[in-house]
């Protein structure tokens, strides 16, 4: 039986005449091929995942397992449909505090139309895009039982000024973060789940690594998941943070050429979560300026009544 996923921070979404990913209960996550070249593209990107040589061992880890794919009922009652069936990323998580960012300044491939470039220069002028290098597509952080996720909208989380996002990024491993107006994160969990050896920035700096060298792929408007377990990390266990490389609907052929876009953004992303580890409790951000503070606010998208779950459930 196929299900809307619980855990879906940003993209298409499924629902009422609505097309967008469903899972099932072994672990498999659905994606609708949408019916252009981005589906074709996507599809033979996966394809060549596991047996192109250029792409060592420890990098395939960062990509989702790719189980081919499927004809299935779509979710906008349009009949079947094949979809890329890849491994649930959140299979195994309880109330996983997940971040989708969407890396690079410039998310259109060279070879878009006018009106798509147009369409995405739009997007990526309005929010932290062009002056980051990336940019937050969707977050939900778990707060507490009662409270269960801090879940912006997808236009909201969108929309983040610079100064907004290195708030997000803080108040994404703080245990501060019961009311939506707290701006002070303590960033408790910074060394558990940005830091140590193998901690997001580890895993980070291993995937700069290769984007150093690869000249394989240009991966336009590829999104990095960070994903953890908040519960295991007040528990004081390991929160099983990590990465995944998501979306590849705009991958192009590197062609020799190295993938500037792309390493630009995740440098720019290494150097924010460093600089939270190396000072967790600087919380000098100036965010009083009460037009930064709206995006972040209750009456601007976000979701107070996401339920979290048990481990029973
Ligand atoms: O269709 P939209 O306007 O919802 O845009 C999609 C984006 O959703 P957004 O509204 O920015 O949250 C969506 O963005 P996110 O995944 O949410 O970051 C994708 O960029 C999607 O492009 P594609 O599937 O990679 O071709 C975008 O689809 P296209 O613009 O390529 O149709
Ligand atoms: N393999 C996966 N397992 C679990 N969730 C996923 C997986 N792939 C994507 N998602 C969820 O779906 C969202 C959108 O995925 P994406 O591939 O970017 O779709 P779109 O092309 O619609 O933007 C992500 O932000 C994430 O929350």
């Amino acid at each position: 039986m196929l299900k809307v996923p619980q855990h879906q921070v940003a993209g298409h979404e499924a629902g009422i005449g609505k097309l967008g990913p469903l899972v099932d209960e072994s672990g498999r996550f659905y994606k609708p091929l949408q019916g252009d070249e981005r589906g074709a593209n996507e599809v033979a990107f996966y394809s060549s995942l596991s047996t192109n040589s250029g792409i060592p061992e420890h990098i395939q880890r960062f990509f989702p397992t790719f189980y081919g794919t499927q004809l299935v009922e779509a979710s906008d009652g349009s009949g079947l449909l094949p979809h890329l069936v890849l491994e649930d990323l959140a299979l195994g998580h309880v109330n996983p505090s997940i971040m989708d960012i969407k890396i690079g300044s410039r998310t259109w491939a060279p070879e878009a139309s006018e009106k798509y470039i147009q369409k995405c220069l739009k997007k990526d002028r309005e929010s932290s895009s062009l002056s980051l290098g990336f940019r937050i597509s969707g977050l939900q952080i778990y707060r507490s039982k009662e409270l269960g996720f801090w879940k912006p909208g997808k236009k909201a989380a969108q929309k983040l000024s610079t100064e907004e996002v290195k708030l997000v990024l803080r108040r994404f491993v703080s245990s501060n973060t019961l009311n939506d107006l707290d701006l002070r994160p303590d960033c408790a969990f910074a060394s558990t789940v940005y830091g140590g050896s193998t901690g997001i920035l580890s895993q980070l700096l291993e995937l700069k690594a290769w984007f150093e060298d690869q000249t394989i792929f240009h991966l336009y408007s590829c999104s990095i998941l960070v994903i953890f377990e908040k519960e295991l990390a007040l528990k004081g266990k390991n929160p099983g943070a990590h990465i995944k490389l998501i979306d590849f609907a705009h991958v192009y052929e590197g062609q020799g050429v190295i993938d500037h876009n792309f390493l630009g953004g995740l440098c720019s992303l290494i150097k924010f979560i460093s600089d939270i580890l190396t000072a967790p409790s600087d919380c000098r951000i100036d965010i009083s300026a009460k037009a930064d503070q709206k995006n972040l606010t209750a009456d601007n998208g976000v979701v107070a009544d996401h339920k979290s779950h048990t481990a029973s459930e």
